[in-house]
């Protein structure tokens, strides 16, 4: 297979220049992955540390109220795939309810 047709197959591109386009627009898009996954890892962390007080105290895992709070902020600044994602967010950091 030539170098051509490795390129433009690997990035679905009909042209060399697209496919280095793509391929280098992938690679960015990878780090910014990275950090994501990474601030999520440590969210989860934060998010530990203040339930682990709440239940320590005799209070409760969940608070819904701030639920809420957390939906709305994403929902304001991404629409409704952002509550979506909140809420995958949210079961990330405090597990299933
Ligand atoms: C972290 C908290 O505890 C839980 C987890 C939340 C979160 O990860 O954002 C929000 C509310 C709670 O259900 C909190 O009360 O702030």
């Amino acid at each position: 297979m030539t170098t051509h047709t490795a390129t433009t197959e690997k990035t679905g591109a009909r042209t060399d220049e697209a496919a280095a386009l793509i391929g280098d627009a992938r690679g960015r898009i990878d780090a910014l992955d990275d950090r994501i996954i990474g601030l999520i890892q440590e969210r989860m962390a934060v998010s530990a540390v203040i339930q682990e007080a709440r239940i320590s105290s005799g209070g409760r895992r969940v608070n819904l109220n701030r639920e809420m709070e957390v939906l709305g902020r994403y929902r304001d600044a991404l629409g409704k795939p952002g509550t979506a994602l909140a809420m995958t967010m949210l079961e990330l950091c405090r597990g299933r309810i």
